[in-house]
């Protein structure tokens, strides 16, 4: 049978059933893009200036119960648009700049060397003071009643849907050294993902019997609906003003955005209550030096000018790669008031081990001495077994005793180092 079917009614019949059927069983998230109606493209066109050319584009992703929160992140990137110039107008603070360059944080535009994980933790961030025992979970709630009884000092972490709150605790106390290097999510005691609404419920982990953490859901955009969200809010806001062991707060703001409307509606929560809280500044590792260091500065100035519950000085961190981390784990065990309880759990680890030689823990490091015995030019491997050092000096000696020449005399190269020294690298990345 032929069917005939002209370009309109294609349009009509096809294109609609489409869009219905991708909403309703919400297998593909359909973006609808509009032109704002404030926008108008002829005089824009008139306009010189390139960037008023590109009319301003809301870009809508239809799922169900989330598309007020969508709006709201549109406007928030309206208002960042229009205050772009203003922040690239600002010169970075030398002390700002100097501060960073002390946590060895912010990326450095086309940097030859990448540094991750324990290389960039042995490189920049001091050796963690305390051996701390892993963290575990123990309590999940989603609503007041399942709130655990307050026993031990709580430390409490809140911020933006995807700000980096769980990497950030799995990389202070996760459990053992891969954890804290910036463990994946399969490995790690906290969850976290790459999308926006993972943490669902205020989740409680404790670190021995010291003090606990509790993981909470993020505000701002996430994908959940919206009652949820409006439980989430409700939970964290009544823990938070009555919860009777809290001591301390950190809120979370992501360093390539900075501070966001729905930070604000959250830091003015936090003033009404009069709560103290300490500001983190998190994924530095995405944001050029120059930038997070205008970033900061400028965060820094707001929570003078309107958040008197604002504690001073702020932590950049970057959980992936583990910098500015040791930093925050030793500010977090002084200021929860458990360091007697921390040393005498230390001497009770010294006193069970054996002792060895060498004192505190052994971690594996990637970076070998300059001067090792493999590198040196020309000299056999001395430290192999006396049979196989025989049989390397006996056909080395032919060659020599020929005249003959070797590939690297020939070449003239240096053997390569498989590990660039410490000072050299610091010296590549901030000369
Ligand atoms: N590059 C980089 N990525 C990070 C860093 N911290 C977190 N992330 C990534 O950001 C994503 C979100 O991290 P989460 O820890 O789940 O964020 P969250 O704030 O707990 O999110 P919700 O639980 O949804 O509120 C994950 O993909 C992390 O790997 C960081 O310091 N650097
Ligand atoms: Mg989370």
């Amino acid at each position: 049978m032929f069917i005939r079917c002209t370009r309109s009614t294609f349009l009509i019949n096809i294109v609609p059933f489409q869009l219905l059927k991708s909403y309703r069983f919400n297998a593909i998230p359909f973006p609808i893009i509009s032109f704002d109606e404030k926008s108008n493209f002829s005089t824009s066109i008139r306009n010189a200036n390139w960037a008023s050319k590109i009319p301003y584009v809301k870009k809508v992703i239809r799922r169900p119960g989330v598309k007020d929160e969508v709006m709201e992140e549109a406007e928030d990137e309206q208002e960042e648009l229009s205050n772009r110039k203003k922040f690239m107008a600002r010169l970075p603070k030398e002390p700002t700049l100097k501060k960073l360059d002390a946590v060895g944080i912010g990326r450095v535009k086309n940097a030859h060397v990448i540094l991750k994980g324990e290389r960039a933790r042995t490189l920049y961030d001091e050796p963690f003071k305390f051996e701390l025992p892993p963290l575990q979970f123990f309590a999940g709630a989603k609503g007041l009643e399942s709130i655990p009884k307050p026993t031990l000092p709580e430390i409490a972490v809140v911020g933006r849907s995807n700000v980096g709150k769980s990497r950030m605790l799995n990389a202070i106390l996760g459990s053992g050294y891969g954890a804290q290097i910036g463990a994946s999510a399969a490995g790690a005691v906290v969850r976290h993902a790459d999308r926006p609404g993972v943490t669902k419920q205020l989740n409680f982990f404790t670190c021995g019997r010291l003090f606990h953490l509790v993981d909470m859901p993020g505000y701002g955009f996430a994908y959940a609906k919206d009652e949820v969200k409006a439980q989430w809010a409700s939970i964290i806001q009544t823990y938070l003003t009555s919860r009777s062991t809290l001591r301390l707060l950190y809120l979370l703001i992501d360093a390539r955005h900075g501070i966001k409307h729905s930070d604000r509606l959250f830091m003015d929560m936090l003033t009404s209550h009069e709560i103290k809280f300490h500001v983190v500044l998190t994924k530095c590792d995405l944001v050029v030096r120059s930038i997070l260091a205008r970033r900061y500065d400028m965060v820094e100035e707001e929570l003078q000018e309107k958040y008197p519950t604002a504690q001073s000085g702020l932590f950049p961190i970057s959980s992936t790669n583990s910098i500015g981390i040791s930093q925050l784990r030793n500010h977090m065990i002084h200021s929860v008031g458990c360091q007697p309880a921390i040393e005498k759990y230390q001497e009770k680890v010294a006193s069970k081990l054996k002792p060895s030689g060498s004192s505190g823990r052994r971690v594996k490091s990637n970076l070998k001495p300059a001067s090792s015995p493999r590198s040196a030019p020309g000299k056999p491997r001395t430290n192999l077994p006396k049979s196989n050092a025989e049989s390397v000096r006996q056909s080395a000696a032919p060659d020599a005793a020929k005249g003959k020449k070797t590939v690297r005399e020939k070449t003239g190269s240096v053997p390569k180092e498989r590990f660039i020294p410490l000072e050299k690298l610091k010296e590549n990345i901030y000369s």
